[in-house]
Formats: structure tokens, sequence, C-alpha cells
């Protein structure tokens, strides 16, 4: 039996590549469904106004241009058959029959065409670049861009939206390709921020705050939005991979007959770019705005699926959803409806701006080929075929208004510019003592030294508020992203070159799944797994140690020595985040890992054959996925310098928040000489104690940050070379001392 998928394989590998895309292929068929197929595309234009834009933006096309009509992109992605499937006997009932075309093995007259036909043998990477790569990049341009993961429990969607470490999903290579395209962009400066949640039994869930619990959608003139939902800016990839997967951690996830680690709630992961054009923005200027939705959904349910309690329940929900979401669909594509039930399912009501006709639309329907599926498969394969008639439309967003965060940090960091240069300017024109008469030399001296002192406290004052506007300066332009390449130098002194745009490096690829290849989760798997990695763990462990690999690896966070210092970037909100949110916090993987960075790893583990050099890129190969060779132990100097980084970012930190202390404490000083000339004052009182809170919070937040440090420093301590060693350990800590010693605060 396995000897028929291998041909079936090669059958649909070779001619995946060698087939063009067009689309007489399926003229050329003369099965039913694609005579059926045909009609249909006569027969289902979308009426855009029955589909009232819920648009929330002017909308504007670029320069010239027409608003492009276009359909969903619609592709089949096979899996292969797995171990268990082939031991079984499981037959190939579909496959991938040249690039567009998925046949039925039992009938060859039921075929269908789709823009894409991956088989079992292609590479996420492959699938990134046909089905996704343009809606990224539309999104980088201020295009709305959707990629929806569809398919039953078990077929690959996952494996597609995530991947692993060995094969990255399109969720990672997204997010790399962004930052690739802000680094290629240097005529533009970018705002990104990203959001995760899930939908777990019709509840909707932020998956970046576990206190976010059943938050409600909300409709406004704008469109329908999450209320409450949190939004981190990010500033790297590594950043944005680490709350995906810490988001994973709380995802709902559970075993069903067909996968073990099955996902039980439909998660959608958004980034929200801004951008407008590199350097001085006039007020009014229009931005460019749009989202991405990168949207993971919960496998739908065959009716031999597992029927416990909480499975039965949860898959009803999920079957309901996706059942609305196939309604739905149907609808937009029969050209008649006058309504669409949106509102019948959360998720269709989130994704009401995206299928009702704006931005890039993908949806790759994931597929297994095996002959027990094949009922289920062809459900997906029929869900395809209607998805592909909504017609689209895609334009550029772009806003004017104070909605655009980006706008708003480059008004505030023009305006504090310009409070710099007014209390510079004060500074110079001190003003002078006032005469006093010629005979009274005792006055004259006695105030001249009163001026002195006075002068010499303001000077420290200003020279405070100076320090505390540079640092909050230096914070807002930090959250804008700009390409190194239109950059002054002094911006990043330090940091590299841009990275090659398909390499991860191994601080982004420690937030992806570490996963064996090939191995489907089963139990029937697991004298497979013994025998491969020749360790005597039992099931429960091997289960308990996927689960944990699937659940946002929080695990995964404690095993690795060191992290990326990229956790410890800021959050979005203003004054009060302080970027330290995150470091101080011990409920999130990157605080474990940074906290506790010498943690020992799980002997026999399979992550302890791999833990790669911390600074070591990992190349992507032609084939797109990440050579096991890669991982090796190399250029350990390196880390040396990687541990420079971790701190160099701590201490801006650093910087950042004695900055803040500096400007409360000379606020502090004003108002405890005003509550001491009218004491009575109830606000002067509060706004004191307020003071005092903040600059507490503050400065143990200092103190954090300078036992991470610590720990950073120590963590690396046998990794580098002995000689470079106690070289640069005595310059961190002399260095560390002299900061110290800088940020006290009277
Ligand atoms: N293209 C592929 N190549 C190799 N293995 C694959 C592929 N697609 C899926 N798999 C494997 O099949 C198994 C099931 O895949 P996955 O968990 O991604 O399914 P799913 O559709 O997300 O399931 P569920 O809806 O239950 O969460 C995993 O072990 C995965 O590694």
């Amino acid at each position: 039996m396995a000897s028929k998928q291998g041909s079936k394989n090669r059958k649909s590998s070779s001619n995946n590549h060698n087939s063009t895309n067009s689309p007489s292929s399926s003229a050329t068929l003369s099965s039913k469904r694609l005579q059926e197929s045909s009609h249909e595309d006569q027969s289902s234009t979308l009426s855009s106004a029955q589909n009232k834009p819920q648009y929330f933006y002017s909308e504007s096309t670029p320069a010239g241009n027409e608003r492009s009509k276009e359909n969903v992109t619609v592709t089949v992605r096979f899996r292969p058959l797995s171990p268990k499937e082939i031991r079984q006997g499981e037959e190939v009932a579909w496959y991938a029959d040249g690039d567009t075309i998925v046949r039925n093995e039992y009938n060859p007259s039921i075929a269908y065409a789709y823009d894409r036909v991956f088989g079992p043998t292609t590479t996420t990477r492959h699938v990134y670049d046909v089905a996704a790569q343009d809606v990224v990049t539309g999104a980088m341009e201020g295009i709305n861009g959707t990629i929806f993961a569809y398919g039953v429990t078990s077929s690959g969607k996952t494996h597609t939206m995530h991947g692993d470490q060995r094969s990255p999903g399109i969720i990672p290579l997204a997010v790399k390709d962004a930052f690739s395209i802000i680094q290629e962009t240097p005529s533009r400066e970018f705002l990104l921020r990203v959001s995760y949640l899930e939908i777990y039994n019709e509840v909707v869930n932020d998956l970046l705050n576990p206190t976010g619990q059943n938050l409600r959608i909300r409709e406004d003139l704008q469109g329908t939005f999450v209320e409450g939902i949190k939004e981190e800016v990010v500033l790297s990839p590594a950043h944005a991979l680490s709350l995906i997967a810490a988001g994973e951690a709380h995802r709902h996830v559970g075993s069903t007959n067909f996968n073990l680690l099955s996902s039980r709630s439909h998660t959608i992961f958004t980034l929200t770019v801004e951008s407008s054009p590199y350097g001085e923005n006039p007020e009014g200027e229009a931005v460019n705005l749009s989202q991405l939705n990168l949207i993971d959904l919960a496998g739908s349910e065959s009716s031999r699926a597992e029927t416990t309690g909480i499975r039965r329940k949860e898959g009803s929900y999920i079957n309901k959803s996706l059942l609305t979401l196939g309604t739905v669909i149907s609808k937009l594509t029969d050209g008649r409806s006058t309504h669409i039930p949106y509102r019948d399912s959360k998720l269709t009501r989130l994704l009401q701006s995206s299928l009702s006709g704006h931005g890039r639309v993908s949806l790759i329907c994931n597929v297994t080929p095996s002959s027990s599926n094949s009922e289920e498969t062809h459900n997906t394969l029929k869900f395809a075929h209607r998805a592909k008639h909504i017609e689209i439309q895609a334009a550029q967003n772009k806003i004017i208004d104070e909605k655009s965060l980006i706008k708003k940090y480059q008004n505030e960091i023009s305006s504090l510019k310009e409070e710099l240069e007014q209390l510079k300017r004060g500074m110079v024109s001190a003003s002078p003592v006032k005469a006093v008469g010629e005979d009274n030399i005792v006055l004259l001296k006695q105030k001249l030294e009163d001026g002195q002192v006075k002068l010499q406290s303001r000077l420290e004052e200003e020279e405070e508020a100076k320090a505390a506007l540079l640092g909050r300066i230096q914070r807002l332009t930090k959250l804008i992203l700009v390409s190194t390449k239109a950059t002054p130098p002094s911006r990043f002194p330090q940091r590299p070159g841009p990275r090659r745009r398909h390499s991860f490096g191994e601080e982004e690829l420690a937030h992806l799944p570490y996963k064996r290849r090939d191995l489907i989760l089963d139990e029937e798997n697991i004298d497979l797994y013994v025998s491969l990695e020749g360790n005597g763990e039992s099931l429960e462990e091997f289960k308990e140690e996927k689960k944990a690999r699937k659940h946002g690896l929080l695990n995964w966070f404690k095993l690795r020595k060191r992290d990326s210092g990229s956790a410890t970037l800021t959050s979005i909100d203003g004054d009060k985040s302080s970027g330290t949110k995150s470091i101080t916090s011990p409920s999130t993987p990157q605080a474990e890992s940074i906290n506790c960075p010498t943690e020992p790893r799980i002997s026999n583990s399979l992550l302890t054959e791999s833990t790669p050099s911390a600074d070591l890129l990992l190349e992507v190969g032609e084939d797109g996925e990440v050579p096991d060779d890669n991982y090796s132990a190399r250029e350990m100097s390196s880390e040396s310098l990687k541990v420079v980084d971790q701190i160099d970012l701590l201490r801006e930190q650093q910087k950042i928040l004695s900055g803040e202390v500096a400007l409360h404490s000379s606020a502090l000083k004003r108002l405890l000489e005003e509550v001491a000339h009218n004491p009575g004052k109830e606000q002067t009182h509060v706004e004191i104690r307020r003071l005092n809170d903040e600059i507490r919070e503050k400065n143990q937040q200092i103190a954090s940050l300078e036992q991470q440090i610590a720990a950073a420093l120590l963590a690396s301590f046998n990794k580098i070379d002995n000689s470079e060693l106690s070289q640069s350990f005595s310059e961190m800590m002399a260095q560390l001392n002299e900061k110290s010693f800088e940020l006290e605060v009277p």
C-alpha cells in the first residue's frame, strides 16, 4: 500500500513542477466537476452592492491605478500519508494531478481545479511563495490581507500555518518577510503591532493576555473589532515570534481520534502595519494602514470523531462555526443572497471585512490523500471550490486621523524635540541676578551666593528634564522601524547588517516548536519514536513533551540556555508601559527564559541534540527547509557579541527608565516646594503620592534589569573563550557598576 502512495507522490510531485498553471488546463479536462465549475464561474459574480463594505479607512488606490477586482486565491495542500495510515493499509483516494487539479483515484471523472495544488512533498516555503507572499507584500503596502488554513482535523493546518524549526510555517515566514520588506523599503518608516486571539467554543480569548477572556466583538462605524484585545508593538521577528509562542501556551488543544494534539480553537494572529514616507511628515498627510490576518482554523470533526463530553461540545462548536463559514461563502458566491449571515458565528463576524470583499484573501485547504478520509477530503474540496468564486477588491487603505499610531508617535517625537530645543535655549540664557545698590556689598554677596545655588539647582533640574526628554524621544523613535539603509549610522550603531529574507536566526527559531518530521502523533508511533531516539521515555512522558511543544512550548523556553534579548522590547502603552513589563512578569515564557537562563535541560531530550550556537544564522536551503547541519555549534566568539547586544538592550531599557525617574523626581521636587507653601491642597498630595509610587516602581524595574544583566553575564560565562571572557566580563562589570552608579536616584 505504501508503494501506491509512493508512486502517487512521485506522479504528483513531478507534475507539480512541470505543468503550467494555466486556466486552460482545466478546460482540457472533460470531467463533470470541471464543467460544473466553469458554469459556476459565469454565474457567481458577486455584487459589491450586496456586500456593503464595512470599510473603516478612506480608500485610495495606488497612483493612477484602478481598484483591481480579484478572486480569493484558493490552493489545496496534500499532506503525506502518515506511518500509521501506511501501516493500516490506507490507500490514496485523492491526488494532485499537476499543478492545478485534484483528482479522485477511484473515479477519475471527479476532478477540481484550483489556483494551485501542492502535492505531499511540497515544502511550506514553496506554499508560502505561491499562496502567501503576495498577500504579505500587499499588507506592507496598505492592502488588507487574510490567509487561512482550512481542513479536517489532522490534515496539516497547524503544520502549514505554524510549522516547526525544521519547516517554519506561513506565520513565521510572513513575520520574517514583513521585517525584510521594511529593510528593503528605505523610503518609508513602519510601525508594526500584533494581536493574537482564539475562538474557543464561541468565546473570544486574548492569547497575549491570559486575563482577556470572553472578549466582546463590537461594531462601530469603522467595522468590527474585539474590545479590549491587547496589541503589542513589535520590533523584530524574534520579538513577534516570542509573542506567538507565548500565546500558543494559552491555546486550547486536545487529543482526538485522529490527532493527539488537535487544535480545538480557531486562532487569528493579526499584524497591523502602518507606514508613512521616511523623514519629516507634515501633519494631515495620509498614512498607510492595513491588517494581515493569519488564521489557523480548528479542524472540522468527522462523524467518526471521538465523542467524550468535552470533545463533543468542542466539536459541535467547531463544526457549527465552520458550517457558518461555508454558508457565508456560498451566499457570497451565489450572487442572489441579500442576507449574509456573518453574525451567526464569531469567526465569520471577525472575518466579515475580509470576506465581504476587501483586501487580498488566500485560502489554503489542507487535505489528506487517505481513503479513510475520502469523504471529508471531498467536502473540503467542494468548500474550496465555492470559495474560489468570491470576488474581492484590493485597495490601499489610507488614513489621516489620529487612529494612526505611527502618526501619533511622529507628532510626539517632533513636539518633544521642540521642547528639548527650548530647554536648551533656556539653559543658555539663564536669567541674570538683579543689580542691587552699590553701597550694600554684604547684601550683594549674599544675593550672588543665593543666585548661584538656585542657578545650580535649576541647571541640574533642567539637565534631568533634558535626559528624560531625550530618553522618551529615543524610546518612541525605536518603535518606528526604518530600513538601516535609510538610517543615519548613529541610529543603530552596533547592529548587524540585514539578514537574508529567508534566513531564520537561532533566536527566531527558538520560538518555533522543535518537532520530528514525518511523525504523526499517535500512540501507535511510540515504538517508532523510541527506536529512533534510542531512549526509554514512557508514552506519558512522550505525550507530555509533545504536548508541551505544541502548547507554546513552555518547557521549551525553560530548556533554552539563553533567549532573545528582544523579549524585553517595549510595549505599546505609552509612558507607563516601560518596556520592562514583559521582563518582570514571571508568567510569560520570555520572562522565564531571561530570569532562568541556566536552567538545566531534560536529559534525553530531543532538544539537547540540536541546541545551536547563540548567534547562528540558519540559512534555509533551496527547498526552503532548514538543513540539520546548520545546528552545529560554531563561532563561539559571536556568543560574546550576542551577550553584549542583549546587555545593550537591557541598558537601553535602564536609560529610558532612569530618564523617566529623573523627570518624575524633578516634578516631585516642584510639587514638594508647592506643598510647603500651600499644604492644604489635596490634589497636590495625590499627585505626590502617585509620583512616589511611579518612581518606586520604576526603580524596582531598574533593579530587576540590573539583575538580568548580571544573569546574562553569568549565563554567558562558560560559553565564551576564557581569555576573552575575563576581559569582557570585567569590562561589562565595570560598565554595569558605572551604570548603576549613574542610575542612583537621589
Ligand atoms: N505537509 C506535511 N508534511 C509532513 N507532515 C505533515 C504535513 N502536514 C501535516 N503533517 C503532520 O501531520 C500531523 C497532523 O498535522 P497538524 O497537526 O498540522 O493537523 P491539523 O490540521 O492542524 O489538525 P487539528 O485540526 O486536529 O489541529 C502532524 O504530525 C504534522 O506534522
